[in-house]
């Protein structure tokens, strides 16, 4: 059995779900016919039996570098990103629930009035109750990335694996959106990855990941069952592993 064909045995995952993938074809913002199709798949992995932990990006409505660039402190653009990554999630907990599955939105940033705050106890609760556990705010620091949050949180909870969840169906020589000549990797090591920057993940969180043996599977999230397509192995995809 290959290394993609084995991947049912990631019991415990966290999903990097980037935030420009709840936008659909709209130019930003939220696509509800693009949330629930994500939330099925979510919702269809949980009740498989994986326990689903989704750290949510917020690019579909902020992203704090960009916001530097117009002249916000970059601190400040930081908590704007990371308050989008709590709209997202929040959206996201509605969508899981309206599939029949107990949904639980914790934010790294805490909000009392509007979610629970996140605690690797919490989330190690809701986790066993079955629910969705959405890991909102990135790890709650201004410059970092939701995907380093992923990886911070799939180090906390002990998850087998974190599947990137994005725009591209793996991890190219260089970026497919620009260089129409990039190759795709079946799998590299995160070693490799960080050599030759490969920017489908950020530096922090390889290495972070690197440090943990912590194994990415990336792949694309534009279709109905990706997630299953990815936890079953059938999914093309991109294993970055020791
Ligand atoms: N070597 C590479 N291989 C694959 N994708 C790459 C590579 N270099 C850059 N990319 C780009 O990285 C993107 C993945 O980032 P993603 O969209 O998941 O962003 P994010 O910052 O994690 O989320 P958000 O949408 O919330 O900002 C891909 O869409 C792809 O265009
Ligand atoms: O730990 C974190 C995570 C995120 N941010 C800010 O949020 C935005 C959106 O996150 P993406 O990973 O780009 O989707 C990000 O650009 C940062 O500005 C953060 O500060 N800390």
């Amino acid at each position: 059995m290959s290394d993609l064909t084995s991947t049912r045995r990631f019991k415990r995952v966290v999903v990097k779900l980037s935030g420009e993938a709840l936008q659909g074809s709209a130019p930003h913002g939220l696509d509800a016919v693009t949330i629930a199709r994500i939330a099925a798949d979510l919702a269809t992995a949980a009740a498989a039996g994986h326990e689903i932990a989704v750290v949510v990006g917020g690019g579909n409505f902020f992203r704090g570098i960009k916001g530097a660039e117009t002249g916000i402190e970059r601190a400040r653009a930081d908590s704007i990103g990371m308050l989008a990554t709590v709209m997202n999630g929040l959206a996201l907990e509605q969508a899981v629930e309206g599939q029949g599955r107990q949904a639980r939105c914790l934010s790294a940033v805490s909000m009392p009035s509007i979610c629970e705050s996140f605690s690797r106890r919490a989330a190690l609760h809701h986790l066993a109750k079955g629910r969705v556990v959405i890991a909102a705010g990135g790890t709650g620091n201004p410059f970092f990335t939701t995907d380093t949050g992923a990886v911070l949180r799939a180090a906390e909870l002990s998850a087998d694996a974190v599947l990137k969840a994005t725009q591209v169906d793996g991890v190219y020589t260089a970026d497919p959106k620009r260089d129409p000549t990039a190759e795709r990797y079946d799998r590299l090591s995160h070693d490799e990855a960080i050599a030759r920057n490969l920017a489908v993940m950020d530096t922090a969180a390889f290495a972070l990941a690197r440090e943990n043996k912590i194994p990415i599977l990336v792949f694309s999230i534009a279709e109905a069952g990706a997630i299953d397509g990815a936890l079953s192995g059938r999914a093309r995809a991109t294993l970055v592993a020791p």
